[in-house]
């Protein structure tokens, strides 16, 4: 064989994919875990699209879930990130649309479908594996999932899609709201994270400075927001506000929190009676480790007309 003098010296290897997220469902179904090649993870449990799980590369939790949390479909699970829709708190009195539905409505009493996966790099730096993933999951009036107690109650046509999408630093959940119906309806959305802090009595919430909020812990009258939030006792109210929502421990940002197209807030922690009342809200002084801040849009109705969309999101960051 006659060796060739311009012989091209063999290709350079073509580098490999770098590591991709990897989606894993648990063996009843019931449960999907998006892990990224950094080591950050989310859990969703189906029944509610409920996020139960977040943890950052060292596989430390973010988000609060009681340990007494049903996670087997008997009732909404207590922590996590439960979704509201498409009523907040007991229906109001003399909403007739809204009046025979639970407390919270029925997204988060219903079966979820998993509607599949992207990924993509969030900063362009492939060598670090710098992904995102993005789980989507959907619910529609024609669902099988349904909770039956919420179509009774709530006979449109609609369809949900809920994405949560997972970055090295950030978890964000997004909603859109379609109106298939031929009538208009009324809704209201609402995500409903209990995030996960160490002792509640060193958290400051900023961000609400000057913004008006009804306190549902005083005759639901409406107040106006002066400094940092500090949680003394049980508080329960709902902010109207733009803006980042900085939440703090120890003078230290523990989660900004910012929203697209959701004009309100609530902040909530039930505090030592409040927990106590609750079945499923355990350890009992568990109130001193979460601190509920639920990006929404619950001030009034969002009306859709036939074929209207509603979306709106949450962005809540590591830190600054
Ligand atoms: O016990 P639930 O239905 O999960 O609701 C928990 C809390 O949810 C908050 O969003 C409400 O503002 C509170 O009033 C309510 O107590």
């Amino acid at each position: 064989m006659v060796e060739r003098p311009n012989k091209p010296s063999s290709l350079v290897a073509t580098p490999g994919l770098p590591p991709q997220p990897t989606v894993n469902f648990s063996d009843d179904n019931s449960l999907v875990t998006a892990t990224l090649p950094t080591g950050e993870s989310i859990t969703v449990l189906l029944y509610g699209a409920t996020v139960i799980s977040w943890k950052d590369s060292s596989s430390t939790e973010k988000l609060w879930l009681s340990s007494a949390a049903k996670l087997d479909g008997t009732k909404p699970v207590r922590g996590g990130i439960p979704l509201v829709f498409p009523v907040f708190g007991p229906p109001p009195a003399g909403h007739a649309q809204t009046s025979s539905l639970p407390q919270h409505g029925f997204a988060r009493t219903s079966r979820w479908e998993f509607l599949g996966k992207s990924t993509s790099e969030s900063s362009g730096d492939q060598q670090t594996g710098d992904l995102s993933v993005k789980l989507d999951f959907g619910l529609s009036s024609a669902a099988d999932g349904l909770d039956p107690k919420g179509k009774a109650a709530w006979p449109f046509k609609f369809n949900l899609i809920y994405s949560v999408t997972l970055n090295r630093r950030d978890l964000t959940t997004s909603l859109v709201v379609t109106n298939d119906d031929e009538r208009a309806f009324d809704c209201q959305v609402l995500m409903h994270t209990y995030l996960k802090v160490k002792d509640i009595t060193n958290v400051t919430i900023s961000g609400l400075d000057s913004s008006s909020y009804v306190d549902k812990v005083d005759a639901a009258s409406t107040k106006t927001q002066s400094g940092e939030i500090r949680i003394e006792g049980e508080t329960d109210r709902v902010y109207t506000a733009d803006g980042p929502v900085i939440v703090s421990e120890g003078g230290k940002t523990l989660f900004t929190v910012t929203r697209d197209n959701l004009s309100n807030v609530v902040v909530w922690n039930p505090w030592v009676e409040k927990a106590k009342g609750m079945g499923d809200f355990e350890p009992k002084d568990g109130y001193k480790e979460m601190l509920c801040v639920e990006p929404g849009s619950v001030g009034g109705w969002q009306t859709l007309e036939k074929g209207d969309a509603f979306e709106g999101a949450q962005t809540i960051a590591l830190g600054a």
